[in-house]
């Protein structure tokens, strides 16, 4: 099953859905629902909601890592986190970055190393130039920022800011 929650870092939608349901019948079935973390934790009772819903034996969750902020605490968690921040994930790490990347320039015009400077003192991120310039021309593919070249600068911005 996939739920969504968040479209892009750190960025909450209104709520979690469900975008792709169970493809098998789990009636009857014992369920162990695995996450990678709990946040709110819309995501899990959302996913335990549904599993409980199609009639299993039993349904248990577990995460890497759980927040104590979150509503839903999970059966097993390798950790607990009670100060809250933002865990970037090597999977999550390219759309992640994109988000705060956006963030970033809000309605500026910035040249790459300021945007990496950006990143360490706003976020404590450390990126490299050759890995932004992927990700910022990823979300140019995207239609979400475009690049600026003037005679000064070669600068990035959202686009319509
Ligand atoms: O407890 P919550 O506040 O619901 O947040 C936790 C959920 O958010 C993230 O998923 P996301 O929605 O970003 O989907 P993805 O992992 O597929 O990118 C994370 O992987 C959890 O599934």
């Amino acid at each position: 099953m996939k739920v969504e929650h968040y479209t892009r870092g750190a960025e909450i939608k209104a709520e979690a859905r469900i975008k792709y349901p169970i493809p098998i019948g789990i009636s009857g079935k014992k369920v162990l629902i695995v996450d990678d973390i709990t946040d709110t934790g819309d995501t899990l009772s959302l996913s335990v909601a549904y599993a409980q819903s199609l009639n299993p034996a039993e349904v248990r969750t577990a995460v890497l890592q759980h927040k104590t902020c979150s509503s839903f605490t999970p059966d097993f968690y390798a950790q607990k986190i009670v100060r809250w921040r933002w865990i970037i994930y090597p999977w999550a790490r390219y759309e992640d970055l994109g988000g705060f990347a956006e963030k970033i320039l809000g309605d500026r015009t910035l040249e790459i190393t300021r945007i990496i400077t950006e990143f360490k003192v706003r976020y404590e991120i450390m990126v490299g130039e050759k890995e932004l310039l992927e990700i910022l021309q990823g979300l140019a593919e995207m239609n979400e920022i475009e690049r600026v070249e003037t005679e000064k600068m070669v600068g990035w911005r959202v686009k319509g800011k």
